[in-house]
């Protein structure tokens, strides 16, 4: 593997910070993720963010397929350039913002659940985490690299500073598994912030259901909105449009002290509270 100082010296680009371009400058490193990955000459990978190709090569070597999906054209030949020079055709390269891109059409496209593989770009990565809930049932699994911070949310639990919206979201409907930290001095360019890599499995259906998907995301949203006050306020200072009393007697009906923060509940907490609450509004007859 060429460095990315030297590929991005030949081709005359510069690295952009506003695309979190961060490349991974160590290929066995690249190697040890995608093992984590485990993957199979059946699979299918979307790369979000394949940049000069540290996790692609590796990939698209282990799968039958790779669809690389990167935001930044400059690349885009570059990265094509090397694949065909390493001998790789099984790698489609897409040029799109991977939160404009249907992962449905990418399912049917693929006829089988993605494996999902990438190095995130930091400013969306918490939105590419959502979109991948919200299609999770066209991902088997996904192996992610984030920011050290954002991985210890997402893998954190009840009653810890770091238990928040994605933590409950992927709570949920998921499995997750920090499964190697990355120092901030194996890119280029090298970021401040240290790395993690974690894996994410989907479970369909989750093991505690919710009756109503949408409603637990926005009680969720709700509950962490304001996460240093009470749930009782918190719920009433939000978009669910409930009064403080009536969220006090929702909250007590679902077993849950008022007085409680959001940080303390856990999943099936969440999950009760939101049934709890769709219960109200079909009665009443009232949308939340
Ligand atoms: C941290 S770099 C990772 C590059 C490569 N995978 C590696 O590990 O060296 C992030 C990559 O995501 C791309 N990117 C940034 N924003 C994107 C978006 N919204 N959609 C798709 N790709 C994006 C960048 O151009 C860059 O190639």
């Amino acid at each position: 593997m060429t460095s990315p100082r030297a590929l991005l010296t030949a081709w005359n680009i510069r690295a952009k910070k506003q695309l979190g371009q961060n490349f991974l400058n160590d290929p066995n490193l690249a190697r040890a993720i995608v093992e984590k990955a485990g993957l199979n000459s059946d699979d299918v990978v979307l790369e979000i963010g394949p940049g000069l190709g540290a996790i692609t090569v590796p990939a698209a070597k282990a799968a039958r397929r790779v669809i690389a999906v990167d935001k930044d054209g400059r690349i885009i030949d570059l990265l094509h350039t090397e694949l065909m020079a390493a001998g790789i055709h099984n790698v489609e390269i897409r040029e799109a913002d991977i939160l404009r891109v249907d992962l449905a059409s990418i399912h049917r496209d693929a006829s089988r659940q993605l494996v999902v593989m990438g190095n995130l770009p930091y400013n969306i990565s918490s939105q590419v985490v959502v979109q991948l809930i919200h299609a999770r049932r066209c991902v088997d699994r996904a192996v992610l690299m984030l920011q050290k911070e954002m991985a210890q949310r997402i893998c954190a639990e009840p009653g810890s500073r770091d238990y928040g919206r994605l933590s409950v979201m992927l709570g949920y409907c998921a499995q997750t598994q920090v499964l190697m930290p990355v120092r901030a001095s194996l890119f280029f360019p090298a970021p401040k912030i240290d790395s993690t890599v974690i894996g994410i499995r989907f479970a369909d259906p989750p093991p505690v259901r919710a009756d109503d998907e949408g409603l637990l995301f926005r009680v969720i949203k709700a509950a962490f909105g304001k996460r240093r006050k009470t749930l009782r306020n918190a719920l009433s200072q939000s978009e669910l449009k409930l009064d403080a009393a009536t969220c006090q007697r929702l909250l007590t009906e679902a077993q849950i002290d008022p007085m409680r923060r959001a940080e303390t509940l856990s999943v099936p907490g969440f999950v009760r509270l939101s049934n709890t609450i769709g219960n109200h509004c079909r009665l009443t007859e009232k949308g939340p």
